[in-house]
């Protein structure tokens, strides 16, 4: 192996989303094709086992460009070094769980993960927040970890963005290809604005090219209540696709974001579009040299003006219910 292997490490290991994303990254397709990666998986220790079962798995592929795996239940150890961080692992609602009680449990991982982070991770470490609800999660990790720039903190909007192409193509009768554009502005819940007031498909402007109302009450819900369609028909929440869209993200954040177009990434606001500043937002982004810049100068119509201003409101106020929590 020519090059110094880059090291990824990916908490809730042994779950779903693990178990969908650790062979693409070992294969070559989270950071380029030639570029060695050394896995660290971390998980609780009941889930270690599980997690060293997988790691089998990966020997067995005998893939080219996987240096090693190592495995443990301590951030401060699966951190160090770390160069990718995909922070998939979190606390599930369960039942008769309140909202301050789920952010409160899911504060309990993210804040000493985002230390361990600041403490032993790599200079150049850039982190993706997957696990629910990501933007705060993401906001919390942040917090803990002062001596990193807080750019490298981002949440997934990614696996939105996917839906919106593959819905709006679908709908059009054209490839996902053709479909350029596309932004998830706000939170990755069920308030987020998918707009299509922007994307193009063919040259020009996707709104124009379908109904208002199938825009407004089937496009617009379709996209943002996707996540509990697929539990709702799966049973269990989306994994393969949220491990593509992890892919996809991390990719483009390194790698850069092809010419012409751009994609969607929830990062720290600059207050650009009204959003307040150091919220972790969704917006249109490109990736230059390794960091994302928020795609400027977009006119904002009412209609989506209302939309994006709703979403920003839900993550200020999860902003405020993590921070009287004492979790930032
Ligand atoms: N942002 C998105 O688009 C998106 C999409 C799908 C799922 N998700 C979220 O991703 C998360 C993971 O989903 P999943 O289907 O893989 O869940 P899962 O329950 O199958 O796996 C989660 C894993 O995390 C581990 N874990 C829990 N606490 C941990 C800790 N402190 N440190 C390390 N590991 C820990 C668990 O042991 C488990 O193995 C969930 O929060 C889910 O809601 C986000
Ligand atoms: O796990 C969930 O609640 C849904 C998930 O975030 C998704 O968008 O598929």
């Amino acid at each position: 192996m020519p090059q110094t292997p880059v090291k990824v490490t990916v908490t809730g290991a042994a779950g779903q989303i693990g178990y969908a994303l650790l062979f693409r990254i070992a294969s070559g397709q989270l950071l380029g094709q030639g570029v060695p990666v050394r896995l660290s998986l971390l998980e609780i220790p009941q889930a270690v086992k599980a997690a060293e079962g997988t790691a089998m798995e990966l020997d067995d592929c005998a893939f080219p460009l996987l240096a090693g795996i190592d495995i443990s239940d301590d951030p401060n150890v699966a951190f160090d070094g770390a160069n990718v961080g995909l922070l998939v692992g979190a606390r599930p609602r369960t039942k008769g769980m309140e909202r301050g009680d789920l952010l409160e449990a899911n504060g309990g991982i993210f804040g000493p993960q985002g230390k361990a982070i600041n403490d032993h991770a790599a200079d150049d470490v850039r982190v993706l927040v997957v696990g629910n609800p990501a933007n705060t999660n993401a906001l919390i990790a942040q917090a803990h970890a002062p001596d990193v720039p807080a750019d490298r903190f981002t949440a997934m909007t990614r696996l939105d963005h996917n839906r919106a192409l593959s819905q709006l193509a679908g709908k059009l009768q054209v490839a996902v290809a053709d479909v350029k554009k596309m932004t998830i502005w706000g939170n990755h819940s069920a308030t987020q604005y998918p707009d299509l007031y922007h994307a193009e498909v063919g040259g020009k402007i996707a709104a124009e090219q379908v109904d208002d109302s199938w825009l407004r009450d089937t496009f617009i819900p379709t996209v943002a209540k996707r996540g509990a369609a697929i539990i709702e028909a799966r049973g269990a929440s989306s994994a393969a696709s949220a491990a593509n869209a992890a892919i996809d993200h991390v990719y483009d954040w390194i790698n850069g974001t092809p010419q012409g177009d751009w994609t969607s990434a929830a990062i720290p606001s600059d207050g650009s579009y009204g959003v307040p500043e150091g919220l972790i937002s969704s917006f249109p982004v490109v990736s230059n040299g390794g960091a994302w810049e928020i795609v400027q100068g977009l006119d904002i119509d009412p209609f989506s003006r209302e939309r994006i201003d709703a979403s920003v409101a839900e993550l200020a106020e999860e902003r405020e219910a993590v921070s009287r929590l004492g979790l930032l």
